[in-house]
């Protein structure tokens, strides 16, 4: 391998700040490890006097590993961590903690779920509740906002503040911290101690950090005092590839870094020795429609490559068919599936072709927990009817259902744990125009249990009203009505191809034991990958295919503020960027019956952006 010019001038650098703008595939854990070696054997700085911090603990072990190789095995006591890890050695340090201190996931859970259900609050998906909560009070730590000032979109402002308080009373009765508290912490420490403070500086006199663009404020603010009075501060980033603003992640900081130390030095490593000549055209094409960047121009150091695919289909189902027949194709030519990806925006994508894949018996990694459809709270609704429609006469499966759409119908009308229709009229007998909703319920049943699946969906969406619920039930809290409709949409889809309800729930059981025997099995790394752009990062697959590639989906219909827009292209860069050969970029016309448009992003990606 010969190191490129830039390469070689960010690996020589020696003292003081310096910026290293580096694009996909640029050699990035190449600069760092090769810079370590340099300071050890060539400026003869003390190996223990270097730290390297990442942001994941696998990037971190990834990066020692390398650089181990380059000092040909060879152990030298250079520290790698996160910057949690880093953080919470200085607080160890301070307040003798140890590991005990730092509170476990499933303790924070339990806390969190036994709080909540004392305040009887309305949610329907207590998992999906917790895990907004927790992003937030995350994001409120992480960024000092004012706790008073804040509004939560999960819950009202004074019970969001209730619950906040609460988890911190938790937390500090059992002197334990989160990993948001060690930087919070941590802060305040060096802060407050100028003599530890000096300690620290003293011992770490070289700091590197990689992908610089996913720092926060708070991170920053640590790093900024604990590289001081030297400031050797190594940085290595890539502003277009930031994807965590949502979780306090400031690509600004990046941007401004010359600002704040204005003697800082600046090298670009622009060439891309991992993608093909036309994905890196592709991919620099999009990006430049952003306007808060670096500007850079990455060139690929292939001179060629094969074309990016880009291909409209009349449907999903066909688009994810394809995706099918190129996946057994490559393979019989030879490609191993792990070295194919499917990228999706989010998590609930995934669904529809993995039913597919399983089908055509094609094994597969799915790298983010996908939730399962069939125990969507909607589903179970769905389901209940079908149960019921079935013969199904227990009183918890009628309970579920018998308001969803409101029938005004009270619990105490059902006082046996098995029910029958002619003593529950009997209990309304003096109410004419209850009979009737019963009556009326019961003929429902009956069209249900004679209909195909996909048509009693669509019957108890519409025949039996019950989507006006879900407009009610959106209305009251505020929520897109058409994210509820997504569900249905999908789960009719589903049922599109069943001709019975005994072999729809086949199906569906296989699935869930096929997920559970995937997520056990060892075998599971050596399948087709299927992921969301934020998993991609800082991965690389022969074959990339991007699929629907859809105005709505990609960008997704949340980002509507500029800012959002650009996050969204910056994913969309990241999957990019993440294929070394072969690009697939798809979309098709209608999702789940709806029309759909293409995604702005694939014209974008046709032509740079003309700067005015
Ligand atoms: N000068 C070079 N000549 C040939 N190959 C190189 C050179 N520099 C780096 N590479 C190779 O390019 C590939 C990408 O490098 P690396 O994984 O460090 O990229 P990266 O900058 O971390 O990418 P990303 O930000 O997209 O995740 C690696 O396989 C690396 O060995």
């Amino acid at each position: 391998m010969k190191i490129d010019t830039s390469q070689i001038n960010a690996i020589r650098h020696k003292d003081g700040p310096e910026l290293v703008l580096a694009g996909p595939g640029s050699g990035k854990t190449l600069v760092i490890t090769r810079r370590v070696q340099h300071l050890i054997d060539q400026y003869h700085i003390p190996p223990s006097a270097i730290l390297v911090i990442t942001f994941t603990k696998a990037a971190a072990t990834e990066m020692r590993q390398r650089f181990e190789k380059l000092m040909g095995g060879r152990r030298v006591p250079v520290s790698f961590g996160t910057f949690h890890a880093v953080y919470f050695m200085i607080l160890k340090h301070a307040y003798g903690y140890t590991a005990d201190n730092i509170v476990k996931e499933e303790q924070r859970l339990q806390f969190m779920k036994e709080y909540i259900r004392r305040l009887r609050l309305e949610y329907d998906d207590e998992n999906e509740f917790i895990s907004s909560l927790f992003s937030e009070i995350s994001l409120i730590k992480n960024t000092s906002v004012n706790l008073a000032h804040y509004y939560s979109s999960c819950c009202g402002q004074d019970v969001f503040r209730n619950i906040f308080e609460a988890y911190e009373n938790f937390l500090h009765q059992n002197r334990f911290i989160d990993f948001d508290d060690m930087l919070v912490y941590c802060k305040e420490l060096l802060v407050q101690r100028p003599d530890i403070l000096a300690a620290w500086q003293r011992k770490y006199q070289y700091i590197l950090i990689d992908e610089f663009q996913d720092i926060n404020q708070i991170q920053y603010d640590i790093i900024r005092m604990l590289a001081a009075p030297q400031d050797n501060l190594f940085i290595v980033g890539d502003d277009d590839q930031s994807i965590y603003r949502f979780r306090g992640a400031r690509p600004e900081i990046m941007l401004n870094f010359t600002k704040d130390y204005p003697d800082a030095g600046k090298v670009i490593l622009d060439t891309n020795y991992r993608s093909g000549a036309e994905i890196v055209r592709h991919a620099g094409n999009l990006i430049s429609f952003n306007q808060k960047r670096f500007e850079k121009k990455i060139a690929p150091a292939a001179k060629t490559g094969i074309p990016v695919v880009k291909q409209e289909f009349q449907t999903q189902r066909e688009q994810n068919l394809y995706v099918i027949q190129e996946i057994l194709r490559l393979h019989r030519e030879g490609m191993e599936y792990k070295d194919m990806a499917v990228l999706f925006r989010t998590n609930m994508q995934p669904r529809f072709l993995m039913e597919m894949m399983l089908d055509y018996s094609i094994s597969f990694t799915a790298k983010d927990r996908i939730p399962n459809i069939y125990d969507h709270w909607i589903t179970r609704d769905l389901f209940a009817y079908i149960d019921i429609a079935r013969g199904d006469r227990r009183r918890s499966t009628f309970l579920k259902i018998m308001n969803r759409p409101k029938r005004y119908l009270s619990r105490e009308s059902l006082p046996y744990e098995e029910v029958a229709f002619d003593v529950w009229e009997e209990y309304y007998e003096e109410q004419g125009w209850m009979v009737q909703r019963l009556e009326k319920l019961q003929m429902d049943l009956k069209v249900i249990a004679g209909m195909r699946p996909y048509s009693a969906i669509n019957y108890i969406r519409k025949g039996v009203a019950y989507e006006d619920y879900l407009r009610e039930y959106a209305e009251v809290r505020r929520i897109p009505f058409e994210d509820l409709a997504d569900v249905l949409d999908e789960l009719q889809e589903n049922a599109r191809g069943f001709e019975t309800f005994d072999s729809w729930f086949e199906h569906i059981k296989q699935l869930r034991e096929e997920l559970e025997e995937q997520a056990k099995s060892y075998k599971v790394a050596e399948g087709v990958n299927l992921s969301t752009l934020h998993s991609s990062k800082g991965l690389e697959y022969d074959t990339v295919f991007l699929v629907d590639v859809n105005e709505n989906v990609m960008p997704n219909k949340k980002a509507v503020l500029d800012a959002d827009l650009e996050e969204e292209r910056r994913m969309f860069y990241v999957g990019m960027t993440r294929a070394k050969n072969r690009l697939y970029l798809l979309w098709s016309h209608q999702i789940r019956n709806k029309d759909m448009d293409p995604s702005r992003f694939l014209i974008e990606c046709e032509s740079a952006q003309t700067k005015r």
